[in-house]
């Protein structure tokens, strides 16, 4: 285009000194101009559109990646703090990062109108290019040296950026708005959040105070080179050695060639920075877990015969050194309710998780009808099991997702959805409800309905009922539960499972009483076990804490 700007402007001052008229050229040229300019305008939209499209693709890739990658790492990983600095970082790749993609595009579209100019300027005036390429170099260094110093501070802020995540989310939303409120903790969480961010922006602010200062200083430098080329062709052209022609194709050239190479510099550096922000992505995706050989896995009992053995269990959590749980040894045999009692920290949910096989015993193991649970494949292991635990999720989602999360693939199943609402009690949820089983829960979506702790609970204990798992466990499942409907939920219950195995853990004694046996935890060491009758004869812990909440009722 600028070469045809030229020629249009050198046919203008032949036909303006010409004394017979031939316009016939210069509409030619005219015309090659128009459609360059058209085809021109059509390619950056086409490039807009695919930037676009690449970009919700890219972004729709990676979050399914990262969520796919999630469920696959082990409990303990996910429960480390610098797993959470990864997705974090990982997370936010899912945004942003297409950049890349268009960048390494318009690199080649730049190159072809970079080797154009050059040669056109060559053509005309070879000297000019050392002057071009003294100001571009300063702009390059600067870009190289700050892109990687503000990548290293993105990076070493992680922590305190899901910090600041954590703060924002605390003192504006609905989960914690009441307290809050009531607490008057906007101002404190307000101010902790101000405290820390002002920190990094101070950093960040110096880092592109420096960054923009230097970029300014070498800007003059390329500026000048450009006036300097500029007066150079200007004072040719009154010579009358370039055509006015010449003079706007080459400062033009110029020009464009110095904005091209340096954008064409510092898009390298762009390049490098977005690949230093999607390594972290594929650090992410590549994070391994300890991959259990599933060689020789041997397949699960069709049924329990003998029950779960934990032998001589010891537990520390990674990280820690003190020991959870330690010298635990009992039986949950087929077919039979056991009951874990035990104060706050005692170590009951650490050994369902063990048992779960969520994390490995430090010491001991554990058997499942004489063989180490190890010795099956993980997955189909924890099939076996229908779990509620105390934090169990509140989906935001439809009633009947929450209840089908029990067993995914039987979404549909109404007659399995039904039958499952009915054990749990949960029927008298949905029948309050104006949508039924498609009524969205939780306060976040249009439409969205919260419900109270105890029809959570029941809704939570209907998906446990979703599986026909051989063996459940109920971790506090009736806390938030009233009087009446705990002991209907309880009586149903072991009705309901009647010949399966189960554990409950309850704080409630009523409750804890109707299993068939009950072991009691203390400081991570069981204490005593047996049936209800006989724990009271032994007149210990169990006895003392039964007659103290036994007295509490009187
Ligand atoms: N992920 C974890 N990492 C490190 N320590 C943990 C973790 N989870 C629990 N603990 C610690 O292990 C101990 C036992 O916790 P656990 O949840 O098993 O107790 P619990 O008997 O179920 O208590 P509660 O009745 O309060 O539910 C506690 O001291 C707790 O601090």
């Amino acid at each position: 285009m600028l070469l045809l700007g030229k020629l249009i402007i050198d046919e203008v001052v032949l036909q303006i000194e010409a004394d017979i008229k031939d316009l016939d050229r210069l509409w030619l040229l005219v015309a090659a101009e128009f459609g360059l300019a058209i085809i021109s305008d059509l390619l950056s939209r086409g490039i807009s559109l695919s930037d676009a499209l690449l970009g919700d693709q890219y972004s729709i890739d990676t979050s399914v990646k990262i969520i796919k990658k999630t469920s696959e790492l082990n409990l303990d990983q996910l429960e480390d703090s610098e797993f959470y600095d990864k997705l974090e970082r990982a997370r936010q790749q899912t945004t942003g990062r297409v950049g890349l993609m268009s960048n390494i595009l318009t690199q080649g579209e730049d190159m072809i109108v970079i080797i154009s100019l050059l040669v056109g300027v060559v053509a005309f005036e070879p000297w000019l290019i050392i002057l071009l390429v003294v100001s571009i170099i300063p702009t390059i260094i600067n870009e190289i040296k700050f892109s990687g110093t503000s990548y290293s501070l993105a990076r070493s802020w992680t922590q305190e950026r899901r910090e600041l995540d954590y703060l924002r989310y605390a003192g504006a939303s609905d989960v914690t708005a009441k307290e809050v409120k009531l607490f008057g903790l906007s101002n404190y969480l307000a101010d902790r959040f101000k405290g820390l961010s002002d920190k990094y922006y101070l950093q960040s602010k110096r880092l592109a105070k420096q960054r923009a200062g230097w970029g300014s200083f070498f800007n003059v430098i390329g500026t000048s080179a450009y006036y300097v080329a500029y007066i150079f062709i200007i004072f040719r052209t009154v010579a009358g050695i370039f055509s006015l022609g010449d003079l706007t194709f080459l400062s033009g050239s110029f020009n464009k060639l110095r904005s091209k190479l340096q954008g064409f510099f510092t898009r390298f550096t762009q390049i490098t920075e977005s690949a230093l922000y999607l390594q972290d992505y594929f650090e992410f995706l590549d994070l391994t877990y300890a991959e259990r050989d599933n060689e020789d896995k041997l397949p699960l009992p069709q049924e329990i015969k003998i029950g779960f053995e934990f032998k001589n269990i010891g537990f520390k959590y990674p990280k820690s050194e003190s020991w959870v749980v330690r010298n635990i040894n009992f039986q949950l045999r087929a077919g039979e309710k056991l009951a874990f009692v035990g104060e706050n920290g005692a170590g009951k949910t650490t050994l369902i998780k063990l048992l779960l096989q969520f994390y490995e015993p430090t010491e001991g193991k554990i058997l499942l009808d004489g063989i180490p649970i190890k010795k099956y494949d993980q997955a189909a292991y924890q099939q076996y099991f229908g779990v509620i635990f105390q934090d169990f999720v509140k989906f935001e989602l439809t009633l009947r997702e929450n209840i089908a999360m029990g067993e995914i693939g039987e979404i549909s199943n109404q007659t399995r959805i039904d039958g499952a609402a009915e054990k749990s009690l949960a029927r008298e949820v949905v029948k309050d409800l104006p949508l039924g089983y498609e009524q969205p829960l939780g306060k976040r979506f249009k439409h969205g309905k919260d419900l109270s702790g105890g029809q959570w609970q029941k809704i939570a204990i209907a998906r446990a009922y979703m599986k026909d798992s051989e063996v459940l466990i109920l971790d506090e499942p009736t806390s938030a539960l009233d009087a009446r409907a705990e002991t209907e939920a309880f009586q149903r219950f072991i009705k309901l499972t009647l010949g399966k195995t189960a554990v409950i853990i309850s704080h409630r004694f009523s409750t804890v009483r109707i299993a068939d046996r009950i072991m009691v935890l203390k400081d991570g060491a069981v204490l005593e076990i047996g049936t209800h009758k006989e724990l009271m004869q032994n007149d210990k812990l169990y006895a003392e804490l039964f007659n103290l909440q036994a007295a509490g009722y009187q």
